[in-house]
Order: structure tokens, then C-alpha cells, then sequence
């Protein structure tokens, strides 16, 4: 089965992935749509300092709006922010340094921001690793399931009361085309079963994330949730985490401004928050999550199970710091898996 899926995958992605499927797709791009002015709303972009996450940032400072990127290194964050300002002219930028991978410190970042901030229009989960060797966080958490999936949860889910309080919120997250290859494992969420591939845990944390999205999407009516494929870009996640792709592909793959093109339209188009929540988007339009014949559908008990374990993986991280109605922190050790 993993070699059909692979097979159909790699031969729709020749297709469509590229800057060629770009340039196809693009020419039915209404360019009204991001005729908008966004001066007032506030974006939060995780990865916002390179590659679709830079891209994004600048493309909606240049629209007016407000932009606080989350950042893991703050000389790069420094950097990404002054090419921004200057070349957006809007001065309306703001860095907060985190790492995603470090489960608690998400949640603690997410409370911060919900005191200190009174409203976030658009929360955009672009943040993302594909690690090839098995490491675990300082929670015990595999890296790329604490990144690519706790990382989105507990953010999202820890704003998601700030989203609610704020006018037209949307949630985006930049998942990728590769999750179509895996049917949702919530049996093993920290990929201790089988052979460790690095490829396939990052392609299994996507789908993740586009269950994410579904199950949001069906709890949260007022919010407007999306997940996205932006198609293969050249950027340094590419060219580090898988060199021979990136050398196979060269040109052919799409520039950051393209991939980050649909991001920004469900960010700020009217007509992306026309469409129904809780799809998968590739170039401006909802595409299935699911290869036909793939048998990569997850039944609604393995999806309860999944959301399950994030909840019960979040809590201890959640409670550690709550107040009780004396003032006293509750000082509960937290437990992971
Ligand atoms: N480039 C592609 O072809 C492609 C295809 C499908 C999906 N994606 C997704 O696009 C998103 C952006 O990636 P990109 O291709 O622009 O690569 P990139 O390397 O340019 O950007 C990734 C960003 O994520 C940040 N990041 C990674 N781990 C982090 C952590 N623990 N804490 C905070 N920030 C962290 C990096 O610092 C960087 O800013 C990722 O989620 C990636 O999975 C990319």
C-alpha cells in the first residue's frame, strides 16, 4: 500500500507541486482578492524569520497589518524583521522568541501573549522540522510530533479564547501535500514502533495536523480554520532536511513567495473565509485529504484517541502553573509519556 501511495503522490506532485503547477494554477487567481487593507488586524506567524514564514510576514506587513513573528533564534528573527520594516515601510512588527519544540515553554508563551495582547485576527502555524534521528524534548516528547504537532496544538488551543474575542479570526497551518501518504497512527504518536524514518514521522505529524484542523473546525464555529499545502519550495528546510530532493528538483521547485501565496490569500482574501472551515487548501482551493484508494480515512475512535492523548499530554504542562483562589501556584510535577 505505501508503495502505491508513494507512487500516486510523487506523480500528482510532479504535476502540481511545482513552479510549473504554480504557473498553471495561478493564471485562474482572481488578483482582486487580495485587494484589502488589513490595518488593524493582527497576524501571529510561528517561522516567521525564513523560507514561506518570511515570505508570509512580509506579504501581509505590506498589506498594513500587525505582525508578530515567533522566532527561535533572535539574531535571525533581527534580521528577518529589519528587511521586513524596511521594505514594507510598516513598523508594525514584533518578535517574540520561542522554540515550538519545547512543549511547555509553547504554553507558557501563548498565556503571556493572551495577558499582554487584547486581540489575534489570524494565528499561522508555519513553524515546522523534519528531524531524521529519534530525540525527545525536554517533556520526553519525540522532536518532530513536539514541534510539528504539540507544538500547533497547545498554541493553537491556548489562543484560541484570544481568536475567539477578535473579528474575522482564522487559524492557518502550513501542513504539506507528503501527509497524504499516511493514514493517521494514533497508536503511536511518538513513533516508537517501527523503524525510525524521519521522512515519514514528518509526513505523519501533517496529517496530524490536518485532523487538527478538521476536529477544530467542528468544535469552534466562530473561527475560520484551514490547513495548506504550499508545494516544494526552494527553502532551507528542503535543502538541509532532504539534499537529494533538493538537488533533483532544482528549478523546478516553487519560489518562497509562490508557496507563501496561498497562505497569505487564506489569511486575508474575503473569499478564503467564504469557504467552508476546516479544509485542506493547494493554490486557493480546497483539495481532498485523501488519495482515492489510498485507505487512509481514520475512524472516528482513532481520531477521539488522538485528540484524547493531546489533551492529557497538554495538561500537566497546563496545570503546573495554575493559581488556586488563595494565590498559591500549584506546584504538580508534571507527567509525560
Ligand atoms: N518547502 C517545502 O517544499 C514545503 C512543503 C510542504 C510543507 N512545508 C512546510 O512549510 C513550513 C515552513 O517551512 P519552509 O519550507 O519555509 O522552511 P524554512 O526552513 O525556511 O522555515 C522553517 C521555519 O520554521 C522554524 N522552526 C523550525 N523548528 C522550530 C522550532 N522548534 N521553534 C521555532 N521555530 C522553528 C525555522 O526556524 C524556520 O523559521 C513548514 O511547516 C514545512 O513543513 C514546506
Amino acid at each position: 500500500m505505501s508503495l502505491y501511495r508513494n507512487t500516486i503522490w510523487f506523480l500528482n506532485g510532479i504535476q502540481q507541486y511545482t513552479r510549473k503547477g504554480y504557473e498553471a494554477t495561478s493564471k485562474d487567481f482572481e488578483t482582486k482578492d487580495f485587494d484589502v487593507s488589513v490595518v488593524g488586524r493582527s497576524y501571529m506567524i510561528t517561522g516567521a524569520n525564513s523560507g514561506i514564514g518570511k515570505a508570509t510576514a512580509m506579504a501581509l506587513a505590506k498589506k498594513g497589518g500587525t505582525v508578530h513573528m515567533v522566532c527561535r533564534n533572535k539574531d535571525r528573527a533581527e534580521e528577518a524583521k529589519s528587511e521586513i520594516v524596511s521594505e514594507s515601510g510598516n513598523t508594525e512588527v514584533y518578535i517574540h522568541i520561542l522554540d515550538m519544540s519545547q512543549t511547555r515553554k509553547v504554553w507558557e508563551f501563548a498565556e503571556g501573549f493572551k495577558k499582554e495582547y487584547p486581540s489575534l485576527n489570524v494565528l499561522i502555524n508555519n513553524a515546522g522540522c523534519m528531524m531524521h534521528k529519534r530525540e525527545l524534548n525536554a517533556e520526553g516528547l519525540e522532536m518532530n510530533f513536539a514541534t510539528n504537532t504539540m507544538g500547533v496544538y497547545i498554541l493553537t488551543q491556548t489562543l484560541i479564547p484570544l481568536l475567539q474575542k477578535s473579528q474575522d479570526p482564522r487559524v492557518i497551518t502550513v501542513s504539506s501535500g507528503g501527509m497524504l501518504v499516511q493514514k493517521l497512527r494514533a497508536d503511536d504518536l511518538q513513533s516508537e514502533k517501527a523503524h525510525f524514518d524521519g521522512i515519514m514521522v514528518y509526513a505523519q505529524n501533517k496529517r496530524q495536523q490536518v485532523v487538527l484542523t478538521e476536529h477544530w473546525a467542528n468544535v469552534n464555529p466562530v473561527i475560520h480554520f484551514s490547513a495548506m499545502h504550499p508545494g516544494w519550495v526552494d527553502t532551507p528546510a528542503v535543502s538541509t532536511a532532504m539534499p537529494q530532493f533538493h538537488q533533483m528538483m532544482g528549478d523546478r521547485l516553487r519560489s518562497v513567495d509562490q508557496g507563501a501565496d496561498t497562505v497569505v490569500w487564506l489569511a486575508l482574501s474575503r473569499a478564503a473565509a467564504r469557504k467552508p472551515s476546516g479544509q485542506f487548501f493547494q493554490d486557493r482551493k480546497p483539495v481532498p485529504k485523501h488519495l482515492s484508494l489510498a485507505c487512509t480515512h481514520s475512524s472516528a475512535e482513532e481520531i477521539h484517541s488522538f485528540i484524547t492523548q493531546l489533551e492529557n499530554l497538554a495538561r500537566p504542562v497546563q496545570s503546573q502553573h495554575d493559581v488556586d483562589p488563595e494565590g498559591h501556584v500549584d506546584a504538580a510535577t508534571p507527567q509525560f509519556v
